[in-house]
């Protein structure tokens, strides 16, 4: 049976100036995750951890190697679809104008996902926004808001693949737990892999078992006696 995501050789390269000058990020990054899992990424700033995890949603170009999802590289896939199953929700999270009903519901429209209102609710509550007006402007919530209302936004898409760019960057203690709770539980219910960037080792070790660190180009993975 096909890996769940298999990353095959990836490299990246990114400008050094306006000239064109080019260095490598890294090259030959290579990983399997053969069913679902928790997977903390670690490693030093630079390293390219944000950049590795956008590349695996296809938000930036893969200049070297492949990435697989049950079998399937990106080059043979819908790109649309590619980024429904393989969501990446960003440290700093962008709003779409308007509110926050309207963020929910349109990103389920432009994936052609039907939007499910009770699950939304539910995310919502989970995620301490359960008292959040749906009318609000989502410009005019705070960081710590509009990164938990990205991730329920992605949350609905029910993706195979969640990567969480420190996705709890702004939240405090109580809101952090909660939402590691609420993705913990969507793993264990749904299946959903999780691939957490993160700076804080307690966080990876609470809520990963398996470690890949980025560091020098490569990825080193490491078990973690729970
Ligand atoms: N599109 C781009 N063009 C030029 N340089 C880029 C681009 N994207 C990322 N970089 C550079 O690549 C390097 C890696 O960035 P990235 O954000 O992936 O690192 P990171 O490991 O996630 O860092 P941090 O832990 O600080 O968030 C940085 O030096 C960054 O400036």
């Amino acid at each position: 049976m096909a890996a769940l995501l298999e990353i095959e050789g990836l490299g990246k390269r990114i400008a050094t100036d306006e000239a064109g000058g080019l260095r490598t990020l890294f090259h030959g990054l290579s990983a399997v995750i053969r069913e679902p899992a928790s997977i903390a990424v670690m490693g030093a700033s630079g390293q390219g951890k944000s950049t590795l995890l956008r590349m695996l949603a296809c938000l930036e170009t893969i200049d070297e190697g492949d990435v697989r999802l049950n079998g399937q590289s990106f080059r043979q896939s819908d790109i649309r679809e590619w980024r429904m199953d393989v969501s990446y929700v960003a440290q700093q999270a962008v709003m779409l104008p308007g509110t926050v009903d309207f963020n929910l519901r349109t990103v389920s429209r432009l994936h052609g996902a039907t939007y499910e209102e009770r699950l939304a609710s539910e995310l919502m509550e989970r995620c301490g926004l359960g008292g959040m007006p749906g009318a609000k402007q989502a410009t005019e919530l705070s960081g710590g808001e509009k990164q938990r209302l990205a991730l329920v936004r992605s949350l609905l898409l029910r993706p195979q693949v969640l990567l969480l760019d420190e996705v709890t960057a702004s939240l405090d203690e109580e809101n952090s737990r909660y939402v590691e709770e609420l993705l913990l539980e969507r793993h264990r219910s749904e299946g959903t892999t999780l691939i957490w960037v993160t700076h804080q080792p307690e966080q990876a070790h609470r809520v990963a078992p398996v470690h890949w660190t980025l560091a020098g180009g490569r990825i080193t993975e490491s078990g973690v006696a729970r």
